[in-house]
């Protein structure tokens, strides 16, 4: 799901130093957890790739446990997620200024860091030894000493008890649970409210602005942690193979603890499962969606036998739906600008056993592909992301005002395309995975000015964690 957002530099290539030229080579194998988590990160670092897809990538070359495979997650996941805590922590305990450590060695403190502060089953003692031997096998020697002496500082200010509430020496661990220290390392929560929830929940400060100017601080205090922790996942039953009492059964007598979620056809996980190894899977009974998302097809509401178009449709996680909806009759075509993507819409259309879907490739943006006319269309833009930063953890970095505006631009040329194509009795659903007004009620009222034939009759906001991701939809006739 990157493609939607927007290329901008992440932080840590912002302040990646000279040693570059110097990197350390990618092993055959990967051979242990905080192994393979340092080239994950160095690799996000040094090329911007999303650790999901570098993990994908270097698959048959992961040599490890299941424990391990998931410790390196924790770790990799983690470190993006919380790099500016972790940074705060670091930088307090240096002598020299930043900018004169090697970015690989910042990457391997920070490993360490999120060890000792963010994960209790591991031992102060394994954290610290574990890391400095990591700098022995990627053959930097030098870097053993001061990775010893950071992390035993950084061990050393780590109280052993937990803490309820957020101060200027402690960290949100969970929502009731902080992490503290024997000194204050972050701005005082009541005095600068912006600056501590920026330092300890790991959001650039900007963005925690911006949130303070449409939410209470305990409000956004919430959001943010929210984004932090592990949240329950949803699955969308397809209607056409079961029904949502039949799978419920079929998940709980396979051990899987499930409840009906709010949309008709939500199951929601109440413990983490890879869905992918079910059964249900491969036979296409569901599809995990959050149950934010699965609204915009709901309002939508495609009819069997309708022609329908998903303008932004890979990888096609709606689109499945609106056929499902459709029963599998009528015209559903399916477009993007992503070719890679649109072949996902087909692997996820096949394995569902729907064949009313259409994929096409639109190479341009503006470019008129087709001179039909729909009875519904979905437009599911390329956003911002800022409701789904918990499951993106790299997409909290690149919230910034100019990516906004090009997405505002492409958000506004896409609707004044679809309403080209949309009969006069027809019906519109304009939906993004952002809480953010700007890309979406100010948008829209802005572009409706200009089509008084239409009008707006619904809208759903999706704030994060009430109880899902965030979101916004609004259907228009
Ligand atoms: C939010 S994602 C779509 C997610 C998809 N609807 C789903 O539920 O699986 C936005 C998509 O818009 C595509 N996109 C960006 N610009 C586009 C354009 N001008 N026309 C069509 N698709 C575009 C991106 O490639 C991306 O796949």
């Amino acid at each position: 799901m990157r493609s939607d957002i927007v290329k901008k530099k992440n932080v840590w290539q912002q302040n990646a130093s000279a040693d570059d030229a110097d990197a350390i080579p990618i092993p055959q194998y990967f051979r242990s957890a905080r192994q393979l988590a340092f080239f994950l990160l160095e690799e996000y670092r040094r090329t911007d790739q999303f650790i999901s897809d570098s993990m994908q990538q270097w698959e048959r070359r992961i040599d490890l446990s299941s424990a391990d495979w998931r410790l390196a997650m924790e770790i990799s996941i983690g470190v993006v997620r919380r790099q500016l805590t972790l940074d705060t922590i670091i930088e307090s305990q240096l002598t020299r200024p930043r900018e004169k450590v090697e970015a690989p060695l910042w990457t391997l403190l920070q490993i360490g860091a999120y060890q000792l502060v963010m994960l209790d089953q591991i031992p102060d003692h394994a954290a610290v030894s574990e890391t400095v031997e990591l700098a022995g096998k990627l053959q930097r020697v030098r870097w053993k000493k001061m990775v010893n002496a950071i992390l035993r500082s950084i061990s050393r200010l780590t109280a052993d008890d937990i803490a309820t509430e957020p101060q200027s020496n402690t960290i949100p661990l969970s929502a009731d649970r902080y992490r503290s220290f024997s000194i204050g390392l972050f701005p005082n929560p009541i005095a600068d409210p912006a600056g501590y929830l920026s330092k300890a929940f790991s959001f650039p400060l900007p963005v925690i602005r911006d949130w303070l100017t449409r939410f209470s601080v305990q409000q956004t205090m919430q959001m943010a942690q929210w984004f932090n922790q592990r949240n329950n996942l949803y699955l969308r039953i397809n209607a056409l193979q079961t029904g949502r009492e039949q799978l419920l059964e079929e998940l709980q007598a396979e051990g899987i603890q499930v409840s009906p979620g709010d949309e008709p056809q939500a199951i929601r996980l109440e413990e983490p499962v890879a869905m992918e190894n079910l059964v249900g899977f491969s036979a296409g009974k569901f599809t995990i969606q959050d149950q934010s998302a699965m609204a915009a097809g709901n309002l939508l509401n495609p009819q069997p036998e309708e022609t329908v178009w998903d303008m932004c449709a890979a990888p096609g996680t709606k689109t499945t739906h609106l056929a499902e909806l459709m029963y599998n009759r009528g015209t559903l075509i399916a477009t993007d600008v992503s070719c890679d993507r649109l072949e996902k819409i087909e692997q996820n259309a096949s394995r569902l056993g729907l064949t009313c879907i259409e994929t096409h490739l639109v190479n341009q943006p503006d470019e008129i592909w087709s001179t039909k006319q729909f009875d519904a269309i979905l437009v599911d833009a390329p956003c911002s992301n800022s409701g789904v930063l918990g499951k993106r953890p790299e997409a909290r970095w690149r919230l910034d005002e100019v990516s906004l505006k090009e997405l505002n631009q492409i958000q506004r040329d896409l609707l004044e395309q679809a309403f080209q194509h949309l009969k006069s009795s027809g019906r519109l659903v304009y939906s993004t995975c952002s809480f953010d007004p700007r890309e979406n009620e100010d948008l829209l009222q802005d572009v409706l000015r200009d089509h008084p034939e239409r009008k707006l009759v619904r809208e759903n906001r999706h704030l994060p964690g009430s109880p899902c991701d965030g979101g916004y939809q609004a259907l228009i006739e």
